[in-house]
């Protein structure tokens, strides 16, 4: 039975969290170069928790990469200071930023004026959004190179959590959410049709942490937030370790051969 309808699900396996580094290196590294002579930019969503330092742990020092020409939006961010312990945006810069050079105003930050207003910093990331992908007039939504996604032991993805109302979330492109299960409790996030248009959507997941979770929404149909991520015609991967994957049943692909 196929995960996903509108698309084969890739699941690649790494034996441990150094060799995913690997993997996802390599991937990020392949669409970026993509894009960018697509395009001329690789417009790319990053998330927090545990995936900024596996993406960065080989990317920062990737000098193939061309990070002047990345676009940086956050899939979801805490509504705290750009230099809080719970910032999203710190933790990607302490990892990632700071080592590469993605030119500063392509990264796009809550506005640190309105963590103290989710709904007025939510309104003012679409509109940052609105700049890069067109107007929001002449574009429904934007469409992403990549989002890259981490997975919480509950199933929520960004900030969009099991049976919260921001699940049905249709119209706008970034939302906020002031009772977050997982603290802190304000938040904004990118919502499912912006994750569900972007060309290619990838999980990352590590550690024996993840495996009930993993073997939950792989091998059982179901609607978890992170289930409800189903690309219209954009590829939908996963990068996990074996500790990870270890309880998953369906077929998995080890390595990146089929990338
Ligand atoms: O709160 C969040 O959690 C998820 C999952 O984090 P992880 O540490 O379990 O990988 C993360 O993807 C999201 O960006 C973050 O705000």
């Amino acid at each position: 039975m196929p995960l996903h309808p509108a698309g084969p699900t890739q699941i690649f396996t790494f034996p441990d969290v150094a060799a995913l580094s690997q993997g996802l290196d390599t991937y990020v590294a392949k669409l970026s170069a993509e894009a960018i002579h697509r395009h001329g930019k690789f417009t790319v969503a990053i998330s927090g928790g545990s995936l900024p330092k596996q993406l960065a742990a080989v990317l920062k020092h990737n000098k193939s990469v061309d990070f002047s020409n990345w676009i940086v939006y956050f899939a979801d961010e805490r509504c705290v200071p750009l230099d809080h312990e719970d910032s999203n945006y710190l933790l990607a810069k302490t990892e990632l930023f700071d080592y590469v050079n993605i030119p500063q105003e392509n990264i796009h930050t809550i506005d640190p004026d309105l963590v103290s207003d989710p709904e007025e910093a939510a309104e003012d990331y679409i509109s940052q959004l609105a700049k890069t992908f067109a107007t929001k007039d002449s574009v429904r939504f934007p469409v992403f190179d990549l989002i890259l996604l981490g997975v919480g032991p509950d199933g929520h993805t960004c900030s969009l959590f099991p049976g919260h109302a921001l699940l049905k979330e249709a119209t706008n492109w970034c939302a906020y959410i002031t009772d977050s299960p997982k603290p802190p409790s304000e938040r904004i996030t990118l919502t499912f049709p912006v994750l569900n248009h972007a060309h290619h959507v990838a999980f990352v997941a590590a550690g024996a942490g993840k495996q009930d979770m993993l073997h939950q929404l792989l091998d059982t149909p179901g609607h978890l937030p992170a289930q409800m991520v189903k690309p219209v015609t954009g590829t939908l991967s996963w990068f996990v370790d074996d500790a990870a994957a270890a309880k998953i049943t369906s077929t998995t692909h080890k390595g990146l051969e089929r990338l």
